[in-house]
């Protein structure tokens, strides 16, 4: 399996996924922390992926997703963006709306 078929079926597996530096117990970046813990905060049942522990992954991750820093947002497949983003949406509302569309969709 290639590296871009390895994100792929990531994202299939996992309807939210967030691709950060660290975990969200021991993150290793402040932009990965502040995006795991708005997620949590909004409610959402995440994936994080550490791409410090995948160099692969995390050479391979801005060229997939064309977008060139870490965190990483995927929902259902799609890149929503980074921690700015993310603290957009939170702070809107919608980040938690966004998890329970997921969360009914799976379920
Ligand atoms: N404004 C960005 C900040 C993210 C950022 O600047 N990340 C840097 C530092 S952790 C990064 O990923 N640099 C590229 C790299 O380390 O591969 C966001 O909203 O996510």
């Amino acid at each position: 399996m290639d590296i871009n078929e390895r994100i792929r079926a990531i994202l299939t597996e996992h309807p939210i996924v967030l691709f950060m530096k660290g975990t969200p117990e021991f993150p290793m970046c402040g932009f990965s922390s502040r995006a795991a813990m708005a997620l949590s905060e909004a409610g959402a049942a995440f994936r994080a992926v550490n791409v410090l522990a995948d160099p692969q992954l995390r050479a391979a991750l801005p060229h997939f997703a064309n977008w060139p820093t870490f965190p990483q947002l995927f929902i259902q497949g799609e890149l929503i963006g980074g921690c700015d983003i993310i603290e957009d949406l939170k702070s809107a509302g919608e980040l938690s709306r966004m998890a329970s569309d997921v969360a009914g969709a799976v379920s």
